[in-house]
């Protein structure tokens, strides 16, 4: 699915926002029938001659916050939906987003003490664009249309399934309106908003986000954080070709199936230079965030060869970021009650448990869990649930499932998972400290020769120690709803 067929640096031509369009986009391309291509033209000029949405000196923070989170220093709160509606741009909507991350962010920042700021960022004000598994869906009817590809390209309903450019430009105001509230709220003198909230979303939709990418300056101001899909992250492919000029912090996703070679790659590629004569300046630690969204039971397999090759490279220090959402997904059919609708689904439990292993695998490295990426909405939706059914017969349970494309963690789903999450970050950064003062203490009874030159902690006698330390109860958790 991932080639390893990367292009040398030595052969890649120099970056530009439109450098993307001489490599293959391997999948996922939004097909616009021929005739709007006229209106798509003009609606991405149109687009590039917007102002910013993102302040450039805003990226600059989140590459400090991203570059601080990835020497352990701080911690990145990414949560939001998985497909962002415009119905959803709405006071009420919106704010409880928002309530959701600040009380998110004041329980992990209890948890983790001054030292470890918490900053965060929300899937919002332009998650409008998703890649999908099928690109085209078969209906009742017989009749095949577009898959819904967020409110970027196409509406939900099957009447609304044509790909039209004109949505890109609806997603702007969209965006703009949304970002209005985050940054108003700031200055709300009750001051119940105390900290920023970022936007995020996946970099996808490559012909907009050309259009909104600064060519000299290479900001992206259409979010703070960027992040390629599993799907778009072949090595050789345009997303990655886009991504690795940017000065944004950017995010790429990384399934089961990633091999530390493919890691490396990716690493390389978007540490710069950005190209073999310019002399760029190398990428920082920080500018890659790595989100394993793996499934449960996977880490201790997929990460460790992984880890191991990125600490021999000598590369940048990438953040780590669990998704625990995306590897978790399965249908379930709600039968006949609800004409046998098959929905997607998720278990908080497990999602929490492949929280719990990526945290564990990484403290054997010696690295922090650097950030945790959800999809979560402020509402009372029942579309993730542990036990039970997902809708019960009464319509009022199926009008709780809401989401446009992938299920939701609902608001105190989402409120008790960083809970718990933040109780793992608690023991790890403790196991972490005590792993470090006895990696000195072997540092210091190796002086003298016996193993001398030899850098490396040992870490291996602490692992039984920590996977007992590590133990979080689960019992009684997140129950439906
Ligand atoms: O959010 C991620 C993807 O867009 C989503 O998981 C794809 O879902 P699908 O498999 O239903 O297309
Ligand atoms: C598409 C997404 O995830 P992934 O690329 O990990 O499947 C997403 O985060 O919405
Ligand atoms: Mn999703």
């Amino acid at each position: 699915m991932h080639p390893s067929t990367d292009i040398p640096l030595t052969q890649r031509r120099a970056w530009s926002p439109t450098s993307w369009q001489s490599s293959p986009t391997h999948a996922q391309q939004v097909l616009y029938p021929p005739h709007t291509h006229p209106l798509l033209a003009i609606t991405l000029a149109r687009l590039a001659d917007l102002p910013p949405l993102v302040n450039p000196s805003t990226i600059d923070t989140v590459r400090s916050n991203h570059a601080a989170a990835a020497r352990g220093e701080a911690f990145l709160l990414v949560g939001g939906d998985c497909a962002e509606s415009f119905d959803d741009t709405t006071d009420a909507i919106v704010g409880l987003k928002m309530d959701l991350l600040n009380r998110q962010a004041e329980v992990l920042e209890r948890a983790l003490g001054e030292k470890v700021p918490v900053h965060v960022t929300a899937r919002l004000a332009g998650q409008y664009s998703k890649p999908r598994s099928q690109l085209m869906e078969t209906l009742v009817d017989g009749r095949t249309v577009h898959a819904f590809r967020g409110h970027n390209v196409n509406g939900a309903s099957a009447e609304d399934r044509e790909p039209d450019p004109r949505k890109l430009l609806h997603g702007w105001w969209h965006a703009l309106a949304v970002l209005h509230k985050l940054s108003s709220s700031l200055m709300n003198t009750d001051k119940k908003q105390r900290k920023p909230i970022y936007t995020a979303h996946e970099a996808l939709h490559l012909p907009l986000e050309t259009a909104l990418t600064t060519p000299t300056t290479r900001y992206n101001t259409s979010a703070a954080f960027l992040w390629i899909g599993e799907r778009t992250r072949q090595l050789d492919g345009a997303h990655l070709e886009y991504a690795r000029g940017l000065r944004n912090p950017v995010g790429v996703k990384i399934g089961p199936t990633t091999t530390p070679e493919e890691v490396i790659a990716v690493l390389t590629l978007l540490s710069g230079p950005l190209d073999s004569k310019e002399g760029e300046e190398r990428g920082e630690e920080g500018k890659v965030t790595l989100i394993p969204r793996l499934g449960v039971d996977k880490a201790s397999i997929v990460l460790p060869p992984i880890l191991r090759a990125i600490q021999a490279s000598g590369l940048p220090a990438p953040v780590w970021m669990c998704d625990p959402c995306h590897g978790n997904t399965f249908a379930v059919d709600t039968g006949p009650e609800n004409n046998g609708a098959v929905v997607k689904t998720r278990c908080p439990t497990t999602m929490l448990r492949e929280v719990e292993q990526v945290i564990e695998v990484l403290g054997e490295f010696g690295v922090q869990l650097g950030g945790l990426h959800l999809e979560q909405t402020g509402e009372d939706v029942v579309e993730c649930v542990d036990k039970g059914v997902l809708f019960l017969s009464s319509s009022s349970s199926s009008e709780r499932y809401k989401s446009l494309c992938d299920p939701r963690l609902s608001g105190s789903q989402a409120l008790e998972f960083v809970e718990k999450v933040a109780e793992m970050l608690v023991k790890a950064r403790a196991m972490g400290e005590e792993t470090e003062k006895q990696g000195v203490v072997e540092d210091e009874k190796v002086v003298g020769g016996v193993r001398e030159g030899q850098t490396s902690l040992i870490r291996v006698p602490l692992l039984e120690r920590a996977l007992r330390f590590f133990r979080v109860p689960f019992a009684g958790l997140l129950g439906n709803a």
